[in-house]
């Protein structure tokens, strides 16, 4: 039976158990705060960002909303980071991806104050992470690492094959499974649109993380009996229902359910545990920035 990995119930039980990090915030008088900027009128970016804002009042996480007219100069989002980061009542900034082409987008990582890098992309987190002894990892390869938790995969020694070399995704996913440490142990293969033979690859592996960006790529015939799948796409494909469009991932779900031992599903897999981790970075945020020790989930 194939084991089919639940990203809602996972990110249900991550929100449940902020509740104890929450208590002890509150007896200390602080409530954790997210800054969410949105500098798009994309209606995917609108949506991303409004669900991040119910999954904080959901576990009493303040939320403040910065939104900025994509045409606005560049200067303008600057100093709205800079004013967010020069504001002790935040804890946490979220500058919401992608920007429009004008913005310069080093700039933006590298302007947001690394202690509230709840994204985890300024390069001092980065270099953090892969030097081993990261702050705050990036939200959604922590989220894998707790997928691949709760389905009780064992990664050390495991192949691992990973889709996908960009920064927010693919590089700190094959940076984690590489970790000398519980959740890591893994050997690790990076493939991307350059990568010669993808299936020979995928085939190989214990462990696939799909992350290119490209609907129902992987399919049941690029993997091996038994391997874990793990489907990080999120890709709007236009059908005729009444919402016009419909969420596929990167894997064709039916062919490769057949052979994976564990796979997620798209949607309900790795998307809501991206947000759930943007919570727990947040909570700690708050906890290290007002020097209350909490215990994270
Ligand atoms: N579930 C979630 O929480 C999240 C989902 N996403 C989704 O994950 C996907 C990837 O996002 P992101 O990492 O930002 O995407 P990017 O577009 O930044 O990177 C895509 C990567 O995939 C590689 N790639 C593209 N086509 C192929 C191919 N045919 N074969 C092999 N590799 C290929 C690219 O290679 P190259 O470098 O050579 O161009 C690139 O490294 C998207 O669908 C996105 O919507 C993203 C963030 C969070
Ligand atoms: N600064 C920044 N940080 C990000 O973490 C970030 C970003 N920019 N830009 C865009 C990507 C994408 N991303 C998703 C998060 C949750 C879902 C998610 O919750 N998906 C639901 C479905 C959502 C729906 O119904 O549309 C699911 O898969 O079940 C998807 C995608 C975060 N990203």
């Amino acid at each position: 039976m194939t084991d089919i990995i639940d990203g809602n119930a996972v990110a249900a039980e991550v929100r449940t158990g902020l509740a104890d990090a929450m208590d002890s915030l509150a007896d200390a008088g602080a409530t954790p705060c997210l800054a969410t900027v949105l500098m798009s009128d994309d209606p995917a970016s609108e949506t991303y960002v409004s669900m991040k804002h119910n999954d904080c009042e959901e576990v009493g996480i303040e939320a403040r909303d910065y939104e900025l007219d994509p045409e606005a100069p560049a200067d303008e989002l600057y100093a709205t980071i800079d004013e967010l980061n020069a504001d002790p009542s935040v804890h946490g900034i979220l500058v919401q991806m992608p920007l429009p082409d004008h913005v310069d987008e080093r700039e933006v990582l590298r302007r947001v104050d690394p202690a509230k890098d709840v994204d985890g992309f300024h390069p001092e987190n980065v270099g953090r992470l892969v030097a081993g002894h990261p702050r705050y990892k990036p939200c959604t390869p922590h989220g894998i690492q707790k997928l691949l938790a709760s389905a009780d995969v064992d990664t050390e020694g495991a192949d691992a094959v990973v889709v996908g070399r960009s920064n927010i995704v693919g590089k700190p996913m094959a940076n984690l499974l590489l970790q000398k440490s519980e959740t890591g142990n893994a050997t690790v293969t990076v493939c991307h649109s350059r990568t010669a033979d993808l299936a020979a690859k995928t085939r190989a592996a214990d462990i696939v993380v799909a992350a290119a960006g490209v609907p129902e790529m992987i399919d049941g015939e690029m993997l091996s009996e038994g391997c874990v799948v793990i489907d990080v796409g999120i890709n709007r494909v236009e059908t005729d229902t009444e919402k016009g469009y419909e969420l596929v991932g990167d894997v064709e779900y039916e062919s490769a359910k057949e052979k994976a031992g564990a796979i997620t599903p798209v949607p309900g897999g790795v998307g809501p545990m991206t947000r759930a981790m943007l919570l727990w970075n947040t909570v700690k945020a708050a906890g290290d920035a007002e020097g209350v020790a909490v215990d994270l989930p």
